[in-house]
């Protein structure tokens, strides 16, 4: 069993248009994108630049004001939230909030199979979390308590699994582990998208969207998308960001 998907490749996801944002603040405007199914996409932009909103969208829990997502299948995708976005003080081990990767597929009385704990202990191991099994989340490091987030992610088996800044503050082994987890993914069919301040983790994608002011900026192959140029566009300086696309080039 793997825990990912293992569909033949899927359709492209694709945004038209749209037009997302709190209250009357614009978050995004007419974003347009092509987001290739079952190839793994880096999000790219300053803060503010519209990243975790246009995730929101295509997780379906931001509506869109104007414009369409097409290519979403049956299935929610599966979002992977900011560490910070996830309490302290929840009462759960890493093993059930792996587990609940598990519920939707398990109807009401939630019952996990057999099959459901093998995956649940397939995708801790694959983030290198099963050490930690049996750990409060509210006791983990910042990097360790990632781990299980993207493991709680994997565990869905989604067809689209959205993450906002899964290397965020991490260590080069958390990292790394993170970037491996995201490659099976994608090569197992699974449709990712991830928001980034990384330029590593963004240039080892296969597509990139760089977003400023919430508007696209490009759109293409990493390499190609995220030059000196488009990093000093989209950040307005030419400072760190620029300097290490450069390094890299
Ligand atoms: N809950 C909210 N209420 C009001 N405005 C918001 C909210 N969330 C985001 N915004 C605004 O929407 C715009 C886009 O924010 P978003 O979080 O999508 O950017 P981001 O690219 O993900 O930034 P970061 O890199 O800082 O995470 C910003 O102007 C932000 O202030």
């Amino acid at each position: 069993m793997t825990c990912t998907s293992s569909t033949d490749r899927p359709d492209d996801l694709a945004v038209h248009r749209i037009s997302a944002g709190y209250g009357d603040r614009l978050a995004l405007t007419e974003v347009s994108a092509r987001l290739p199914g079952g190839r793994i996409t880096s999000l790219v932009g300053a803060n503010g630049a519209g990243k975790s909103s246009l995730l929101a969208v295509l997780a379906g829990v931001l509506r869109p004001t104007a414009g369409e997502v097409t290519g979403l299948g049956p299935r929610r995708p599966a979002l992977v939230a900011q560490r910070s976005a996830v309490s302290d003080a929840l009462p759960l081990t890493v093993r059930e909030t792996v587990a609940m990767g598990r519920w939707a597929d398990l109807g009401p009385w939630r019952r996990a199979r057999r099959a459901d704990r093998e995956l649940v202990e397939e995708c801790m191991e694959r983030l290198g979390v099963a050490p930690l099994a049996g750990r409060q989340l509210g006791s983990l490091s910042g990097g360790q308590r990632q781990r299980a987030l993207v493991a709680q992610g994997l565990a869905q088996r989604p067809e689209v699994l959205l993450l906002d800044e899964p290397t965020a503050g991490l260590d080069a082994e958390a990292r790394e582990r993170i970037a491996a987890a995201l490659a099976e993914a994608g090569a197992a069919g699974t449709t990712v998208v991830h928001a980034t301040h990384d330029l590593h983790l963004a240039l080892d994608a296969d597509h990139c969207l760089l977003l400023a002011d919430g508007r696209p900026l490009a759109e293409g192959r990493p390499a190609e998308v995220l030059t000196p140029e488009a990093l000093r566009r989209a950040w307005g300086t030419p400072e760190l960001p620029a300097a290490r696309a450069a390094e890299r080039a």
